[in-house]
């Protein structure tokens, strides 16, 4: 980082298949120019019409993930990798299972209580001995953090832990029974992991988005809204459908009246 601001290329989308279709093209395109792409991975609902179309590319003979490798950004702590509401699982059932990406070249942080403290190291290694990551995908959480960065988190660290914010827990809730269930901490690419990324793809869908999605425009850089930092990152494209990036349309009327 150089802490030169750069301009956000901004893809705006009419609707989510279509930011999902431009999300799984620039996976594609990745693929086509470096085979042996070294992928970065997000969960959440948002990326999930990214993957969909991706397997369908793949079905289509559109990309081979031979030699790709992939890291995702998180995983909660506290949930093996077999628990339904793992990213381990989310990654399996929405990816990984349908295309021909070989075991050993995914890579996903352990959330297993026992191994926490060496998987931060150990998981941090591994994205630096695989030459680092040419292409991050990344949603955003309503109060901007990215993977599970929460506000304040400082801008230079690597992977580690995190408590999770209420909010992003009451978010999360709704892929599990109660609140109660959904895990206080997580480990997570830290933001100078992500910021180290040779490209950064953000995908931004959905009304809930659309304060996080004006605030980051604003080009203020501050720890308070984690993801301000890719204002300092050269290549970042943000992907962003209609929900998410303009007002409703009730409200753009009145405004139109005014
Ligand atoms: N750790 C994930 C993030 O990586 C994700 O970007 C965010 C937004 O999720 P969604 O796309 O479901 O709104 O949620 C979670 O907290």
């Amino acid at each position: 980082m150089n802490g030169i601001k750069y301009k956000l290329k901004v893809i705006e989308c009419d609707t989510y298949e279509s930011l999902s279709k431009n999300a799984a093209m620039m996976i594609v395109q990745q693929i086509a120019e470096k085979p042996d792409s070294v992928l970065g991975l997000s969960t959440g609902g948002t990326p999930v019409g990214m993957y969909k179309e991706l397997i369908k590319l793949y079905r289509s003979n559109q990309v081979n993930f031979e030699k790709v490798r992939t890291f995702n950004l998180d995983e909660y702590v506290g949930l093996d990798r077999y628990h339904p509401q793992s990213y381990h699982q989310y990654m399996y059932q929405h990816l990984f299972k349908h295309v021909n990406l070989p075991e050993n070249q995914r890579f996903i942080p352990l959330g297993d209580m026992d191994l926490i403290e060496s998987e931060v190291n150990d998981y941090e290694e591994k994205i630096l001995k695989n030459g680092g990551i040419d292409l991050q995908i990344l949603g955003i959480g309503e109060n901007g953090h990215i993977g599970f960065n929460e506000p304040f988190t400082p801008f230079n660290q690597s992977v580690h832990t995190v408590k999770l914010a209420e909010s992003t827990r009451r978010a999360n809730a709704k892929y599990f029974s109660s609140i109660e269930e959904v895990p206080r901490i997580a480990i997570t690419m830290g933001i100078d992991t992500i910021m180290r990324s040779q490209k950064i793809v953000l995908l931004i869908s959905g009304n809930r988005k659309k304060e996080a999605f004006q605030k980051l425009m604003s080009s203020h850089i501050s720890e308070e809204f984690p993801a301000s930092i890719l204002r300092l990152h050269r290549d970042v494209t943000v992907i962003v459908d209609q929900d998410a990036l303009f007002e409703s349309s009730n409200q753009r009327q009145s405004s139109l009246l005014k």
